[in-house]
């Protein structure tokens, strides 16, 4: 099997084409993203050409529907294979759907992504009975934050310094048995010079150095708080990410991505 690795903003991801892998099992994928043992990723994405779409894997063998980064990736993948052309739209399948692209430009390669659209229905994220609004999850009472599901479900938490903040305190957060299926937890601070300071706990990943739809999330977070308008640029640990959203609420990500090479790996099924 032909992996091929990618990174956007440091969010890295192996890439396998669907049409030629053998099924490989989620301990397999995990080991294949393990840092030390395996290639290391924070995910692994089966790509098919006919009909375009991704399917994501997280670093711990579990299924995620969306990724924002691992889209462009994906998209990055689908341009070198010739799959697609720099010169219109496609639509890719996610597991939360269809998605639009654009290329930007191809050297560096930039893409547009969509990310999705904010869902505020609580009962995406927790099966506790609740007040219709803004989802605050009770345990979280002292910070401001929210919680919705974007592509897959968020908690956006405004911080004083996202980098103090321990892996374990953002863990407990994340697996909460609040949240039905567990969530992303990205933690957000306003900069003096406008960007949003975005560091994000991720899902079946751990602190990861972006994340699309967490940059996402936080954007629109930011703007319902009144903390920062949309359209912005999200700051994260491995670098900048644009944020903006369509009249339709969808959210359009745009940032680099980066080809790093491919790798042989015989699977023993
Ligand atoms: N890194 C991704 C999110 C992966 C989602 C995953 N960690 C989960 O929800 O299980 C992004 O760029 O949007």
């Amino acid at each position: 099997m032909i992996l091929e690795k990618y990174q956007g903003c440091g969010n890295d991801f192996l890439i396998a084409d669907g049409s030629r892998t053998p099924v490989i099992d989620p301990q397999q994928i995990a080991a294949l993203c393990d840092r030390h043992r395996g290639f290391g990723a924070d995910g692994l994405i089966i790509a098919r050409r006919d009909p375009l779409s991704m399917e994501l894997w997280n670093q711990d063998g579990t299924r995620a529907g969306m990724c924002g980064n691992g889209l462009r990736c994906f998209v990055h993948h689908a341009y070198r294979k010739g799959w697609i052309q720099a010169d219109r739209p496609y639509r890719i399948g996610t597991g939360d759907g269809l998605r639009s692209v654009w290329i930007c430009s191809t050297e560096p390669f930039i893409c547009q992504v969509e990310a999705g659209i904010p869902d505020f229905d609580a009962k995406r994220m927790t099966n506790q009975p609740l007040l219709p609004g803004l989802l605050h999850a009770p345990f979280l009472s002292q910070q401001q934050s929210c919680s919705f599901w974007l592509g897959v479900p968020h908690t956006v938490l405004f911080t004083a310094d996202p980098e103090v903040i321990s892996a374990e305190q953002a863990r407990t957060i994340g697996r909460h048995p609040f949240f039905k299926e567990g969530t992303n937890v990205d933690f957000v601070r306003l900069k003096e010079n406008g960007e949003l300071q975005v560091r994000t706990w991720e899902r079946g990943v751990g602190w990861t150095l972006a994340c699309g739809t967490g940059a996402c999330a936080s954007a629109v977070a930011a703007a319902i708080f009144g903390i920062c308008p949309l359209p912005c640029k999200v700051r994260c640990p491995g670098g900048l990410l644009q944020v903006k959203q369509a009249p339709d609420k969808q959210c359009l990500l745009t940032g680099p991505s980066v080809y790093i090479g491919k790798a042989e790996v015989k699977v023993c099924g």
